[in-house]
């Protein structure tokens, strides 16, 4: 922007402005009156055009937040958002009205002129003004309705006026201009930020699309703890995506990839989400599917993220009815019911398991498996490209293979229990140590015992002043040795109770075979029994027959 105050005094410009808009609609009327008259004569409509150019020498070029039925806003809208905040710096460049939004510099703000403010530009000798406006909400079901936003909210414009005389100059030069610098402050002032579907009050009284915060989640991949050599291979394949525009293109393929992260809780599925974003500074969308009404609903989300971006379904297996999940919890429920008349403490259980109950039903979402497979690869991945999709759930083999398959879910990734190696990460990472005398005992006891990443980390993290290396890991070792005991128990436990059955079930296959055999003495007797019986009646009825032959 050069210049910007230097060419435009606001308020001269809008009452020229005004007086020039009442002269001219007075005219115009005329001229139509013209146009009337001579309906058919080309002549005239020259004549009333040129007439129209003097006094009226203004154009304007309007760029709408979403026109034409847009389904997201327009980029070129965004990129003249941009470049008008530069015209703003400072003073606010002689703008009366500004918005203020935060900047990257917690101290500053970000300025831009609001609602029917004019800021003046100048390029190349020409004189251009921006006017901001917005137009009421419309309901009208037109281009966008079905979409909800774009025609539900406010309506946002920026027209720019210029003279007549600089028309080339304008749309063949400074509008190509706009867009670029546009794009350069974009990038110069991105902050990557964190999207969520549940804005606000959350539910279903929510707009259903996405709300955000900046994203500052400090997790690298240089403090996440995992096989180092998985570690590698998980960046080089991002590092190939991010680089991959060319190859997705000449295969026909959308530039998307998919990342399915499994294991136990605390093991750094989220954490690896957040390494992944960090790795390759792209915005992170969070969909929360129970809170997507419709898979409409669904489509347009996607549709509203922007490239470079991972969008994240966590916990897939309890976000859908895709495996099954949700009826065995309204089983849980009838089972805790049940079991709620043997005693308090399942009464309890009983409670939680119908108020989960009660939350799943009043966000009963009607997304279905086809609905997340068409969200994942159907036609609208074509729409924009670099999007990273990553699923996470504790129960891989719980999900649909046609929801996990390579093409969809291009790499799985396992978070496992943490290792002798990743213990070394991670007390390198906490405690800034690289050898310990204690090491052999972690080491011995995590061979025996499953911990997670997230149960290391909390017992390395020093709790108050009086703690060190030292402490910490003599609080892991005490740890470990708790959960191996536990663990000891419950496997002992276990095989008591697996004796116990085994012995049970010996004794009931005795007592069936003790029972089987006497039964079958029984029968063999009842049987011969039966068969003498029978030959000694049928000796009486021959010598009945016998009798009565004589
Ligand atoms: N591999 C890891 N490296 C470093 N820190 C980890 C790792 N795994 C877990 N943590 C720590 O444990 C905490 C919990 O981990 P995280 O939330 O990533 O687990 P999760 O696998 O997503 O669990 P859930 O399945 O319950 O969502 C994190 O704050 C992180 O600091
Ligand atoms: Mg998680």
């Amino acid at each position: 922007m050069e210049s910007a105050s230097s060419l435009w005094s606001g308020v001269n410009s809008g009452i020229v402005l005004s007086l020039l808009a009442v002269v001219w609609t007075m005219l115009w009327q005329g001229i139509q009156g013209l146009q009337l008259q001579n309906l058919f004569s080309r002549h005239s409509r020259r004549l009333s055009r040129r007439l129209a150019a003097t006094l009226d020498p203004y154009l304007t070029v309007t760029i709408a937040e979403y026109d034409g039925g847009r389904m997201r806003p327009s980029d070129a809208y965004k990129e003249a958002q941009a470049y008008l905040q530069r015209a703003t710096r400072g003073a606010g460049g002689g703008v009366r009205h500004l918005k203020a939004e935060p900047d990257r510099d917690p101290d500053r703000l970000v300025l831009s002129m609001d609602d029917n403010e004019e800021v003046a530009d100048e390029f190349r000798g020409a004189a251009v003004w921006w006017i901001a406006y917005t137009s009421a909400p419309r309901d009208d079901g037109g281009p966008g309705y079905f979409w909800g936003r774009a025609s539900r909210a406010e309506r946002r414009f920026y027209r720019l006026a210029f003279l007549e005389r600089d028309r080339d100059l304008v749309l063949g030069e400074y509008l190509p201009h706009v867009r670029r610098q546009g794009r350069a402050v974009m990038v110069m002032n991105r902050q990557r930020k964190l999207f969520t579907n549940i804005s606000g009050g959350g539910g279903w009284d929510s707009d259903g699309s996405w709300s955000h915060v900046v994203f500052e989640h400090p997790k690298t991949f240089a403090t996440l703890a995992m096989d180092p050599a998985k570690k590698k291979e998980i960046m080089d394949d991002l590092d190939a995506f991010r680089g991959a525009k060319d190859y997705y293109a000449r295969v026909g393929k959308a530039w998307k990839r998919g990342y399915l992260l499994y294991g136990p809780p605390g093991t750094g599925k989220s954490t690896m989400i957040a390494a992944m974003a960090n790795h390759l500074d792209y915005d992170v969308y969070d969909i929360e599917l129970t809170s997507v009404r419709t898979n409409t609903d669904l489509r347009r989300l996607f549709i509203e993220t922007t490239s470079k971006s991972i969008i994240v379904i966590e916990d897939i297996d309890c976000s859908l009815d895709l495996t099954g999940k949700r009826k065995k919890k309204k089983k849980k429920a009838e089972d805790a019911d049940g079991a709620s008349k043997d005693g308090e403490k399942k009464d309890g259980a009983a409670a939680a398991a119908k108020a989960e109950e009660k939350v799943e039903e009043k966000s009963t979402s009607k997304v279905t498996l086809s609905g997340v497979l068409n969200f994942i690869d159907g036609l609208w991945s074509a729409c924009g490209g670099e999007r990273i999709i990553v699923f996470t759930t504790n129960h891989v083999e719980k999900l649909d293979p046609a929801l996990i398959r390579r093409g969809r879910m291009d790499k799985h990734i396992e978070m496992s229990y943490c290792c002798f190696e990743s213990f070394r990460f991670l007390a390198k990472v906490y405690l800034d140590v690289e050898a310990h005398e204690m090491f052999d005992d972690v080491a011995a006891l995590l061979r025996e015992v499953e911990m997670t990443p997230a149960d290391v980390a909390e017992n390395l993290t020093p709790k108050g002043p009086g703690e060190d290396a030292d402490t910490c890991l003599a609080a892991l070792v005490e740890a470990l040795q708790k959960a191996k005991e536990k663990a000891m128990a419950k496997k002992a436990k276990e095989e008591a109770a697996a004796a116990k059955k085994k012995a049970k079930r010996k004794a009931k296959e005795e007592a069936a075979k003790e029972t089987g055999g006497k039964a079958a003495e029984e029968a063999k007797e009842a049987g011969e029994k039966a068969v003498e019986e029978a030959a000694s009646e049928a000796d009486e009825d021959d010598e009945e027959e016998e009798d009565d032959d004589e």
